[in-house]
């Protein structure tokens, strides 16, 4: 059974009158398996935070269903199983951050000797031991973040859900909180997160969703997505006429359209006869691009092909 499962959802913001409503999911499925990395990526404004927001019960979706384990979610069975980074953590200004801890786990119902192992260790993880006795407001972007992190953490919450983790991070910083998703995923935890940072997605997650303006356009296991960046040669191409276009379609190779270049994609070992060919229709070749796609490349590549 799915920990996670959304199955249609649509979610409309209407921010009032005279201003035009934003259509933020449009017919949302997916599913997260238990133990599952979970990446949810998309450019600005496709509805990430929207998701996790429905996921969470923070908003409701206009239609469409959401389960937490089979069940239709409980607002004490979210907070008892699910740790939340939001992307901008709002932590209270005036309490320090062991105060903060000490709250968060009163309200989750730590015993205290429970609780005050779990700070310490979640601490020394992510390098904030030191500065536990300032007050949160003393923070900087990326002190908030740990902290934030050690608040979602704190319960030891068998579900996590993390909006941009990397968010103003330094790379010290960027790689302790890698480390530790790591840790959390071989211990097993769900993890759902989205992030821009696309090379930490696919080092972390069993499987990627793209959402373009609302819609899962695409989706890949981690097997899927190391089959889709496998090498490749990517040739930029002269422009080509309708006879030179209709005779690189029937051989090997895949033509495609990036901006204004027209790229010829093929595998390294068809390259030497790949560029007879070109010649031989009098095509010219460019420019000649990263010998294989990156998420990054795929990301862009599935942006243009579905956005409006
Ligand atoms: N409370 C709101 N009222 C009106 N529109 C909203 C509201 N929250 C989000 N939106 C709009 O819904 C769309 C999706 O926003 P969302 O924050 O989910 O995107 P996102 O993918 O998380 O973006 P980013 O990568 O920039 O964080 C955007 O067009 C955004 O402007």
């Amino acid at each position: 059974m799915a920990e996670i499962a959304l199955h249609n959802l649509s979610k409309t913001y209407d921010p009032g009158l005279f201003k035009k409503k934003v259509k933020a999911l449009k017919d949302l499925s997916l599913e997260v398996a238990p133990g599952e990395v979970f990446g949810l990526i998309g450019p600005n404004g496709a509805g990430k935070s929207t998701t996790i927001r429905l996921i969470l019960g923070l908003s409701r979706p206009d239609t469409g269903k959401i389960l937490f384990r089979g069940q239709p979610p409980k607002g004490e069975t979210i907070q008892r199983e699910t740790g939340y980074l939001p992307e901008n953590p709002y932590l209270y200004d005036h309490l320090t951050l062991r105060e903060l801890l000490a709250f968060c786990g009163r309200v989750s119902g730590l015993a205290p000797q429970v609780c005050a192992a779990r700070r310490d260790e979640l601490l020394a993880k992510v390098a904030m031991s030191e500065f536990q006795n300032r007050p949160l407001r003393t923070f900087s972007k990326g002190m908030l973040q740990r902290a934030g992190i050690c608040f979602a953490l704190l319960h030891d919450p068998s579900v996590v859900i993390l909006d941009e983790p990397m968010s103003g991070l330094d790379p010290l910083g960027r790689k302790i909180v890698f480390d530790l998703v790591m840790e959390l995923k071989e211990q097993g935890k769900t993890i759902f997160f989205c992030s821009h940072i696309l090379s930490d997605v696919e080092r972390l997650c069993d499987r990627i969703g793209i959402l373009v303006q609302g819609r899962l356009v695409r989706e890949l296991s981690h097997g899927e997505l190391l089959e889709q960046t496998r090498s490749e040669v990517n040739l930029v191409l002269s422009p080509l006429n309708e006879k030179q276009q209709a005779a690189l379609e029937s051989g090997p190779g895949g033509l495609s359209r990036r901006g204004s270049e027209i790229i010829y994609s093929l595998p390294p070992e068809e390259l030497a006869s790949a560029m007879e060919r070109l010649s031989s229709l009098d095509v010219r070749v460019l420019a000649t691009r990263g010998e294989k796609i990156s998420l990054e490349e795929l990301f862009i590549q599935t942006i243009e092909e579905h956005a409006a």
